[in-house]
């Protein structure tokens, strides 16, 4: 679908109409090479201007069509034809000129934006790389550094930016189209010489192969075990070693390295389903079409602690005006000193931000529409706030709560108006982290949860709701596994060999070293409150039996002995000092795990790499089928989204209910059915009735679990 008009002056436009994006489907790509056809025979034609539909030029390929088979016009060959052709070709872009839609420009011989465009060729973050040109002749366009760094990070572009780098022409304040038009009709005519990107020359470092050498280092850094930043660099290595049909054969060999990939499948799942947690609903109905989010204007934020200071940043760049309350003038002035820090060293190049205000009064909070409570994670504290909160704050405000994992409804029922009470589970640093998980109580009204929902999308969040029950999903997920890992080590593996085993599948950084950087202390709080540890223990209990399972003291006995972690120089690693960040393997930790096991008459055996993955990860995956199970998260993308977006989970492997779709659901019964008759202690590695269904289902793909899932739960 592109439609042809001529217009006065001897121009040609060409308008891309396939809404929303105009994404590069088959029907596009031959709408595109008919009309260019169209253009190039008739003799009054002298240039043609290209533009989108919908004030978006281009947002790319269409993904949809990745999963089947590709038919209608190629892209490369009708980029090439654009370039080639000798009537000069404008790009008039508007909105977005994204992947294969930038390709579409690069291949025009001038590119003209609104000032508030965006450019970019995000094709690594899903899987790709830019095969229709894209690492030819952006590199002979703007150089190969910054073409690298393009290609590699997959970011947008501001239209400034575009210009200072010289892959847009001419930016406008006003009428894009006008502006295009009146250009091509004063350039028809001219040679067109080294408009023609492919005949250029790329500029490019010094010293070529260490530079592309680091390229690599740096791009294995940043996605362990990710190919498609690998592919990058060596196909923006082909441009600037070889002539252009060479390095577009490389960009193509490379491509098909990657286009049918696991990884490529799994980063395109997280694309899509990214944007379907947008679409969510509650088994009370409430649903994101139906439910209208109230505008928020003026929020509380309370308690100024890490998480407070965070979220109150978060929402001022949003253009939120903040109320921010502590309890007394000390911590007041502490919490105004941080977030005014975190606030100008974020400063530079943003947006205008909300009046912020500080204050110990909560009579201050008789303006605000939403209060966002983060004081300390203690179900007491909290429900003594909500029920101040309930006393001051106009009826209709919505009260949220920043927990990891405390009931939602227990705060509402603290409350006059229990339905406008929602959890919002931010995840630290709150300004930086994208992941916010909307809770709903059993109580929570349509509106309070789409005002949350629609809160997060605006601090730019994904925002994903979920039921209440301890943890959520990401927390109770994470519990099973990290109970594995403190077994491996009573069985004889070794911290850092955990560890090796969760980064070489993915991880930024396993479970240990996560745990000595969040504090050990975090847990063992959570855990004496469920008398698990400490005074609540019944007196003459196994230490390595609790409520009736298997249980480990091993992280509880670390912080007995005043390691908690990278605060305190040591906790499972030692560090050069109290907040240090580089882990060194601690013979301590060796001979204090030699010791426990001993005591406890453990034999410790050499536990095996692939051991450690699965007994880690579908420990996890398995209760992530049980929250399907209980209706907490709607489907499985709504947990892969939190663990890509909160836990680090590497989002080239889809996550984690993505990733058992992967090995073969079947493999996971397996394995869980195998570990679970090795330790029946461990309630977690008995595989849930929804694997199990799955599995005799056939181990439909996963788009279709729901079905399955609805199944389940109507018989439970
Ligand atoms: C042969 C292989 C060649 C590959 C080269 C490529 O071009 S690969 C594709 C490269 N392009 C991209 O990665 C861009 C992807 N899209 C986006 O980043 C964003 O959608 C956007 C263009 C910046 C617009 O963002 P916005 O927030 O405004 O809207 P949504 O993200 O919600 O998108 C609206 C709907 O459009 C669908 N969609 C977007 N881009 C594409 C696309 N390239 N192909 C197919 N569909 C696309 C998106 O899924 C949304 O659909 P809904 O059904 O409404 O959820």
């Amino acid at each position: 679908m592109a439609r042809y008009v001529r217009i006065p002056g001897s121009i040609a436009l060409i308008t891309l109409a396939n809404p929303p994006v105009n994404a590069l489907s088959a029907a596009v790509r031959r709408g595109i090479t008919e009309t260019l056809s169209r253009a190039i025979a008739d003799p009054e034609v002298k240039a043609v201007v290209l533009c989108g539909e919908n004030g978006n030029f281009c947002g790319g390929a269409d993904i949809k069509e990745f999963a089947g088979p590709m038919s209608g016009p190629g892209l490369v060959p009708m980029i090439d034809a654009i370039e080639a052709g000798e009537k000069p070709v404008v790009a008039a872009i508007e909105g977005v000129a994204l992947g294969g839609g930038l390709e579409l420009a690069l291949g025009c011989h001038y590119r003209i934006a609104h000032c508030k465009a965006r450019v970019g060729l995000p094709e690594v973050t899903l899987g790709l790389l830019p095969a229709a040109g894209g690492t030819q002749r952006l590199p002979r366009l703007i150089g190969l550094s910054a073409a690298l760094d393009l290609i590699t990070t997959g970011r947008h572009v501001s239209a400034q930016e575009a210009l200072q780098l010289g892959i847009v022409d001419r930016l406008t304040e006003g009428d894009t189209l006008g502006v295009a038009v009146e250009f091509a009709q004063s350039i028809a005519g001219q040679p067109l010489g080294s408009r023609r990107l492919s005949t250029r020359t790329p500029a490019c470092p010094a010293d070529l192969d260490s530079f592309l050498q680091g390229a690599l280092v740096q791009v294995r850094r940043r996605a362990r075990g990710a190919m498609a930043p690998e592919a990058c660099v060596r196909a923006v290595g082909a441009a600037a070693t070889l002539p252009y049909s060479q390095g577009m054969q490389r960009e193509q060999e490379l491509m098909a390295s990657l286009f049918r990939s696991a990884q490529a499948r799994a980063l395109q799942y997280c694309f899509f389903s990214q944007r379907l947690v947008g679409r969510w609903s509650t088994p009370s109905g409430a649903r994101w079409d139906s439910a209208e989010p109230r505008p928020i204007r003026r929020a509380a934020v309370i308690g100024l602690g890490t998480m407070g200071r965070g979220i109150a940043v978060s929402l001022l760049q949003a253009g939120i005006a903040v109320v921010a309350v502590e309890t007394d003038e000390q911590q007041l002035e502490a919490g105004r000193r941080a977030v005014t820090a975190l606030l100008e060293r974020r400063a530079q190049g943003r947006g205008s931000e909300g009046p912020l205000r500080f204050t110990t009064d909560l009579q201050q909070l008789r303006q605000v529409e939403l209060v966002i409570e983060a004081v300390f994670e203690d179900l007491a504290v909290k429900k003594q706030v909500f029920r101040q909160l309930s006393a001051v704050c106009p009826a209709d405000t919505l009260l949220c709560t920043n927990t990891s994992g405390l009931d939602v409804e227990q705060l509402a029922a603290c409350t006059r108006s229990p339905e406008l009470v929602v959890g919002t589970h931010f995840f630290g640093p709150a300004h930086v982290m994208k992941l916010l998980e909307v809770v709903y109580g059993p109580r929570s009204s349509p509106v309070a949860v789409a005002t949350a929902m629609h809160l997060g999308k605006r601090l730019g969040k994904v925002s994903v709701a979920v039921g209440n029950c301890p943890g959520f999903v990401g927390n109770r997920m994470l519990k099973p596994y990290l109970e594995q890992a403190h077994f491996l080590l009573e069985e004889g593996a070794a911290p850092e060999q955990v560890d090796q085993a969760l980064e070489e599948f993915g991880f930024a950084m396993g479970v240990f070293r996560v745990a000595d950087l969040s504090g050990l202390d975090v847990g063992w709080r959570v855990r004496k409150e469920a008398g698990l540890t400490g005074p609540g223990v019944a007196p003459g209990e196994s230490p390595r039996r609790r409520q009736g399972r298997r249980y480990s003291p091993l992280p509880d006995l670390l912080c007995e002995q005043g390691r908690l972690g990278q605060k305190t120089g040591r906790g499972w690693y030692l560090y050069e000092g109290p907040g240090a960040r580089e882990a060194r393997p601690d013979p301590w930790t060796h001979s204090f795990l030699q010791q426990y096991r001993q005591q406890h008459g453990l034999q410790p055996r050499a536990v095996p790499q692939q051991e450690v993955l699965e007994r880690c990860l579908y420990a996890l995956i398995n209760e992530g089928f049980r929250v399907l199970e209980d209706g907490i998260a709607t489907g499985p993308e709504d947990i892969d989204i939190i663990y890509v977006f909160g836990y680090g989970w590497p989002r080239h492997r889809g996550g984690p209910m993505f990733h058992a779709g992967a090995v073969g659901l079947a493999t996971v019964l397996d394995r869980l059915e195998h570990y679970h008759h090795a330790h029946p202690d461990i309630p977690n590695l008995q595989p849930s009735a929804l694997l199990r269904r799955l599995v005799a289902s056939g181990n439909p793909p996963i788009q279709k679990w729901r079905e399955v899932i609805r199944r389940v739960r109507s018989q439970l």
